[in-house]
């Protein structure tokens, strides 16, 4: 069986290859977004779904914490859910993204209560959380690597969103100023565990697979923004 076992590279590039096909940043609501193209309404939509997707994140980090086998492997995957949830004297991601929501229009307790958030965005989240806590660590991690994709597209959407949409108050930005810097490290952290765990074709087989599901709960994600906030070209 380990006659067709990928070498390091080759499972790498298979892993690219699911983002340059599969990625969120090709969404159709993405897409617009970064044309300058969404309304004030469709964005402030994104934002407040997006909040349940980025409040999930630390839960599924703890599931994934919790499976990992060493301390050495645990001490860099607490870092994410110190990140989201923020420690003393750094509030986090979650914070941040709050304060993205103010900096377009939402006032905190309607991010807080989740009601803006859609059912079709709660069943992708909680099946990515679901996934986590069910599968073996090393196929939750794999589903994680979307993030070698993430820095890219974020630096765009900050350029974007100064550009295009200067209604947005800049302070709004900086969730995405951070994840500048802590994608790269998770990423390459994920990947470096994927690679060295990985023993035969099966394991990297499921590796990829994973990474397939997880760019499916993106997608489903915008899926979900489009039928309830279609554009007014596609009504007429
Ligand atoms: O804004 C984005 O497009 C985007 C995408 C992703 C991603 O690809 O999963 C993440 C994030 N942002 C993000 O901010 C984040 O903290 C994050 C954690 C994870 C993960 O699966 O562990 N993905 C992402």
């Amino acid at each position: 069986m380990n006659a067709f076992l990928f070498s390091n590279e080759e499972l790498t590039m298979r892993l690219r290859q699911v983002g340059e096909l599969r990625y969120h940043d090709k969404h159709p609501y993405h897409v617009r977004m970064h044309e300058g193209k969404l309304s004030p309404e469709q964005l402030r939509a994104w934002v407040a779904n997006r909040f349940y997707y980025q409040k999930n994140i630390p839960v599924k980090d703890a599931l994934i914490l919790s499976k990992l086998p060493t301390r050495e492997d645990r001490r860099k995957w607490i870092q994410r859910i110190m990140d989201h949830d923020g420690t003393t004297g750094n509030e986090g991601g979650i914070e941040a993204w709050i304060r993205l929501g103010e900096a377009v229009g939402i006032p905190r307790e309607e991010m807080l209560d989740e009601r803006h958030v859609l059912p079709g965005v709660r069943f992708a989240v909680d099946a990515y959380v679901n996934f986590c806590r069910n599968q073996p660590w090393l196929v939750a991690v794999a589903s994680s690597l979307t993030e070698m994709f993430a820095p890219i597209l974020i630096s765009h959407r900050i350029a974007v969103f100064e550009q295009l949409y200067p209604w947005i108050q800049p302070e709004g930005l900086e969730y995405f100023q951070s994840r500048l810097h802590q994608a790269p490290r998770d990423a390459d952290h994920g990947l470096e565990l994927v690679l060295r765990e990985c023993k035969d074709r099966r394991d990297q087989d499921q590796t990829i697979a994973a990474l397939h599901f997880k760019c499916d709960v993106l997608w489903a994600l915008l899926d979900t923004l489009s039928l309830a906030f279609p554009n007014m070209e596609d009504e007429r």
